[in-house]
């Protein structure tokens, strides 16, 4: 889908709602899954991603019912026969995720994937894997493992992906024994970590950390049944919020003060470059502000980068970012990707591995004459939607559908802010 995206002539100002956090649906979703009864999840958005889980989730272990912005999730405390593979579509969360809860079920599992999500690393797993001597075996059309994972000491990379972490947390507690995760760091992406936890430990289920880098998972645990509201999410909100500290007039509602997601950061991130923003309750209101450059580590929030990269070409002088290799390893090669397109609108950016170095350069920016590339992935098109609006220019962009896998909703919930978008 080609779409143009625009400033109103109305100018950017305005009031949106931070959807339902992803990565905290994904959690509650398959915590529920893994019960055994009925647990209710409220402030759902069925993006691609979301969905894929619930499919899954019903076709592993559990009676799943959607309504409008809730899913009704009923475990079965057993699992399935599978008859099909399971779909993770684009969904890097779901895939890894489910895999160390697949080799719970007693039966091969085989995973699909769309995109570049079969491409994505899961050598992590496969190294586990093969030290069990569980059957592990990935190709471009799917991924299959079979065979019980044993209770123990696990070993594994702190820095490739910590949905891997995440994966273990799930499935190793309903083992007998109890399990520990010695993570070899760095640890990157922690508080996705913690996250899990936190969502486990509503259900029921607890671990512990024994160190900086050393889990603890207590085996012969069991998940209950839980009614859980899910937060706004601030990895989303990172997009209004970079149009709000540039242009003024923007409020964001549904951010939790009290929260563990770690790109909740986007808010310091903002007031160490000037933005200026008031916060009531679980709102946040930008003022237009004087924005200038600032060094920023993105080893514990991956997911702000794209938009980062964006608000560094708005502000004066040097925006330096961090440990963002793993960007590498998304949708898209997304600091390649955003390279590209914001350079193909006058950007002056370079990277180094994980090293990026963004210029201020707002006079220089201009709409190209061909359309920029949203190389399928959906925070390089919200990203560029930001850069059209904040910097005022018309900026028509291909694979605008890539937003379904996170934020479907997301051009018809920037409109009241003033975006304009139109099929180009
Ligand atoms: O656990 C999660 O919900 C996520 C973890 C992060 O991945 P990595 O840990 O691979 O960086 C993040 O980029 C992803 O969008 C969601
Ligand atoms: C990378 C992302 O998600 P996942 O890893 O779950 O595909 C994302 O939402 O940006």
């Amino acid at each position: 889908m080609l779409v143009t995206i625009r400033p109103a002539p109305g100018g950017i100002g305005g009031v949106i709602a931070a959807p339902p956090s992803k990565s905290m649906a994904h959690r509650a979703v398959l915590c529920a899954a893994l019960a055994v009864g009925r647990s209710h999840i409220t402030h759902l958005e069925f993006s691609k991603d979301i969905s894929a889980t619930l499919s899954a989730a019903a076709q592993l272990c559990a009676a799943v019912d959607t309504g409008a912005d809730d899913a009704t999730v009923q475990g079965l405390g057993h699992f399935l026969p599978l008859t099909a593979p399971v779909d993770c579509c684009e969904s890097g969360s779901t895939l890894r995720f489910l895999i160390p809860i697949a080799s719970l079920t007693g039966q091969p599992v085989t995973f699909t994937g769309r995109g570049r999500l079969m491409e994505r690393p899961q050598s992590v797993y496969e190294a586990l894997y093969r030290e069990q001597n569980l059957r592990f075996e990935q190709s471009p059309a799917g991924l299959t493992v079979e065979g019980a994972l044993t209770p123990g000491d696990y070993r594994l990379a702190g820095n490739v992906s910590s949905q891997f972490i995440s994966g273990l947390l799930f499935a190793l507690p309903l083992l007998p024994g109890d399990s520990t995760l010695h993570l070899i760091p760095p640890v990157e992406s922690r508080s996705y970590i913690d996250m899990t936890r936190a969502v486990q430990a509503a259900f029921g289920v607890h671990s512990r950390w024994l160190d900086e880098t050393t889990l603890l998972l207590p085996g012969g645990q069991q998940y209950r049944p839980c009614d859980y509201n899910v937060e706004g999410d601030y990895s989303q909100a990172a997009f209004p919020a970079v149009l709000g500290a540039v242009c003024g007039g923007v409020t964001i509602t549904g951010l939790a003060p009290d929260t563990l997601q770690g790109d909740a950061a986007i808010l310091d991130i903002l007031r160490r470059c000037g933005a200026v923003f008031t916060r009531t309750g679980d709102s946040v209101t930008f003022a237009k502000a004087p924005l200038h450059g600032v060094d920023i580590d993105l080893a514990d929030c991956p997911d702000l980068g794209p938009v980062l990269m964006v608000l560094g070409l708005l502000c004066e002088g040097t925006t330096v970012i961090r440990n963002a290799q793993r960007l590498r390893l998304k949708e898209s090669d997304r600091i390649a990707a955003m390279e590209a397109e914001l350079r193909a609108c006058g950007g002056v950016l370079e990277s180094d591995g994980g090293t990026i170095t963004v210029h201020g350069c707002a006079e220089r920016l201009h709409a190209p004459a061909a359309p920029l590339h949203g190389h399928n992935d959906h925070r390089v098109v919200m990203s560029l939607a930001v850069l059209a609006a904040a910097a005022g220019l018309p900026l028509t962009v291909d694979d605008a559908e890539a937003i379904q896998k996170s934020w479907p909703g997301f051009f018809a919930d920037a409109a009241p802010l003033g975006v304009e978008v139109e099929d180009a």
